[in-house]
């Protein structure tokens, strides 16, 4: 078909035409025909079809524009964009045929005005607007951005929840006045390092122990946004915060829960895993600062502190079981008019929360609460619409000039800058701003101090993270001992990336996981083994693979393991429940207690010798057996997608990588599921590809589609 093919068949009605520019679609087909063989096509799926037809009955639209428009919505909330932004859209060919079937020749105002015409859309409230005027039609336009009403709301009010909660100039004064906590105990948590001395201010980021600076950020906001990467601190940093706010409350006369004698404090995570290991985490934490405590110079204050921190809680939940699921219903128990029972909300992870979920979280939260939020926002985003963590950080991002990479910089208030000041002692001038959007609220963490800077993991993550191509050849190059390449065929004099590597294929990274995967095989056969202890074994190593389908997805790589194991006899899978089986749930089942991305092992019933059970750590530590014949819909699990892996971590990862992409996969590895994957471990990273697929991907951002960076930064002053 040539575009001298391609003729007019439909134009809006003479109606809508004298109220506004004439809107041509350009198709061979009727609209409803072309969607159909869209689909046929797999350009688009069943759903975007299914719902461009009914919003066109329902809303008694027959004009292709509208059916297009509609395709295009949905074709976006499938890919976990927010809304369709309208200048991405290229209107001569929508759906990046090889041939374009359907043009549009629109200026952008016209297609606005198009747009608007329809009773079905209308325009949003803008920036400043008020939640009871948004419009109550299915779809609304907002500058160059479509959304479909409900995440219309939930970004408007999600931005709101996240406004009202960063404290203004003068509340956050108020608020101040309020604390009894001042220097001295900050002081006692955060022991100088001589770097920054009263009245000496350092020259360098670096030379501020930011994890004082989040403390105080938290205690005097009322939200407080904790990022970093893995070893940053975060954890560290919030249990010191918990320890002054228990001391805190201790001296503050009464809140509206109190009937102990520390704060209602909650601790959640978007997973069970993440939840399992927040609490893991902050027991260790909490030791940690025990003991450092223990090192101090005996003093009242010391007492004090030594007291508040064994109020720390450790017990962790998830968001979902927080905030009370109701059996086949997106609402929760708690919500606006029901809210959560808490004085302080941790939520770990929270570049996992979705859009929709964290406004359900947050509008949830009695007035008074203090919420921290602590992530990576680097990491890949959450599975469902919406990337809130990387908005919410978006203000801080400056590109650096010259380079193809960004540096992060603080936004503070004058007030802000003062009150940090008070707290810490610190001269925070440099990040003064006078658009500050939700800056007051925001830290981070940009030291790592779990990788040494010459270390391998920790130097890759840094340059996939800045999509730096020539420093990520330079440090596979390097021969970390940390990171091993295997290059998927034996091009070795070919790809720059494996000369220093001899293993190549998918044998070696079997080999691999013979090694590390027999370990734990091997407990799991002696009768009377601890349960946990072969959980922990198997938890030590985990294949990672960027999709599911393919020989060198998930499907095609538990196939290869369970295949190679067998061959050594460390698994004998002549039954659907073998021994030493690892699995995935995939659905939520609220009975067993079992959820979508847990993971067990079938193992021995310690208590009745010979019978088989599926085994699960539970997020408070205990383990949950469950018969397997009960079990949820699951899966085999030696692989599992980077995407599940969020919120766990492995001392040694291998991730494999598609030898050769398709166009849709391609769109699927990006750096953030790069840098997710290399992240999640701790002591060895290895990495089945192709060095020029590693590279693409390294340098691809993920892009998602949103209005909330915008509602957050650009309307606060
Ligand atoms: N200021 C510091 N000085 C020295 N070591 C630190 C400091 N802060 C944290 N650490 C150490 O770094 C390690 C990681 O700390 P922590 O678990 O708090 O980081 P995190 O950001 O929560 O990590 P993750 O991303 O894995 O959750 C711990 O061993 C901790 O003791």
């Amino acid at each position: 078909m040539t575009q001298q093919d391609i003729h007019q068949l439909d134009q809006v009605t003479s109606d809508q035409m004298h109220r506004g520019p004439q809107v041509k679609i350009n198709t061979p087909e009727s609209m409803t025909q072309l969607i159909k063989r869209w689909q046929q096509e797999k350009l688009i799926t069943p759903l975007d079809r299914h719902f461009a037809l009914e919003m066109a009955a329902l809303h008694q639209e027959d004009s292709p524009l509208f059916l297009l428009i509609s395709v295009l919505v949905s074709q976006q909330l499938s890919t976990q964009h927010t809304c369709l932004v309208l200048d991405h859209v290229d209107f001569s060919n929508p759906l990046h045929e090889r041939q374009s079937s359907c043009y549009i020749t629109l200026s952008k105002e016209q297609l606005h005005a198009a747009l608007l015409r329809f009773a079905a859309i209308s325009q949003g409230v803008g920036l400043t607007g008020k939640s009871e005027a948004i419009p109550q039609t299915p779809l609304i336009l907002e500058q160059n951005r479509l959304y479909l009403n409900r995440y219309y709301c939930y970004e408007f009010e999600l931005a709101a929840v996240l406004k009202r909660l960063n404290l203004n100039e003068q509340n956050n004064q108020t608020l101040a006045k309020q604390s009894s906590i001042d220097q001295q105990p900050l002081a006692l948590l955060f022991p100088e390092q001589g770097l920054v001395t009263t009245g000496a201010q350092p020259a360098n980021v670096e030379d501020f122990d930011w994890q004082k600076i989040a403390v105080a950020t938290a205690l005097q906001q009322q939200l407080a946004i904790i990022t970093g990467g893995p070893g940053t601190g975060k954890t560290t940093t919030v249990t010191k915060l918990l320890c002054l706010l228990v001391l805190e409350y201790q001296q503050q006369t009464s809140t509206e829960y109190q009937t102990s004698k520390a704060p209602f404090i909650k601790l959640v995570a978007p997973t069970g895993k993440a939840a399992a290991r927040l609490s893991e985490s902050i027991k260790a934490s909490k030791q940690r600062l025990k003991s450092a405590l223990s090192n101090i110079q005996e003093s009242h204050l010391l007492q004090q502190l030594q007291a508040a921190a064994l109020q720390i809680p450790e017990t962790t939940s998830t968001i979902h079981r927080l905030l009370g699921v109701i059996p086949n219903s997106p609402q929760f128990r708690h919500h606006p008019d029901n809210p959560l029972r808490l004085d302080v909300l941790i939520v770990d992870e929270a570049s996992m929360v979705d859009l929709p979920m964290m406004f359900k979280l947050l509008s949830a939260l009695p007035k008074h609460a203090k919420v921290i939020l602590l992530g990576d926002q680097d990491q890949l985003a959450s599975v469902e619409a919406g990337a809130v963590l990387a908005d919410i950080c978006q203000g801080l991002k400056h590109a650096v000039a010259g380079r193809n990479i960004h540096q992060w910089k603080m936004r503070y208030s004058s007030a802000n800058i003062e009150q940090l000041h008070r707290l810490t002692n610190y001269d925070l001038q440099q990040y003064a701003c006078e658009s500050v959007g939700i800056g007051d609220s925001l830290v981070m963490l940009l030291k790592s101090h779990r990788f040494e800077d010459d270390e391998g993991i920790g130097q890759l993550a840094k340059a996939v993270n800045q999509s730096d191509a020539i420093t990520i050849q330079k440090v596979w190059q390097h021969n970390y001992k940390e990171l091993l390449w295997i290059e998927h065929t034996d091009q070795t004099s070919l790809a720059p990336l494996t000369q220093h590597n001899k293993a190549t294929g998918l044998t070696r990274l079997l080999d691999e996981a013979i090694d590390n995967y027999g370990l734990y095989l091997d407990l799991a056969k002696q009768k009377g083994s601890d349960p946990m202890m072969i959980i922990e074994s198997y938890n030590r190593y985990r294949v990672l693979c960027a999709m599911r389908a393919g020989p060198f997805g998930v499907d095609g790589i538990n196939q290869a393991i369970s295949q190679a194991l067998t061959d050594k006899n460390l698994i004998q899978p002549n039954s659907e429940f073998y021994l030493g089986r690892p699995i995935m749930i995939q659905n939520n089942d609220y009975n067993l207690e079992l959820f979508n991305g847990d993971i067990g092992l079938i193992l021995y019933d310690n208590t009745q010798q010979n019978r088989l059970m599926a085994h699960f750590i539970k997020a408070d530590g205990s383990i949950l057996k469950v018969l397997p014949a009960r079990l949820p819909s699951h899966q085999t699990c030696f692989a599992m997608t980077v995407h599940k892996s969020q919120g766990s971590e492995f001392a040694n990862v291998a991730l494999v990588l598609p030898e050769k992409p398709s166009p849709s996969q391609t769109q699927l590895l990006t750096k953030e599921l790069i840098y997710t994957a290399i992240t999640r471990a701790k002591l060895k990273f290895s990495c089945l590809g192709s060095a020029k697929v590693f590279e693409k991907a390294s340098l691809r951002a993920t892009q998602r589609a949103s209005g909330l960076a915008q509602r957050l930064w650009e309307t606060m002053d």
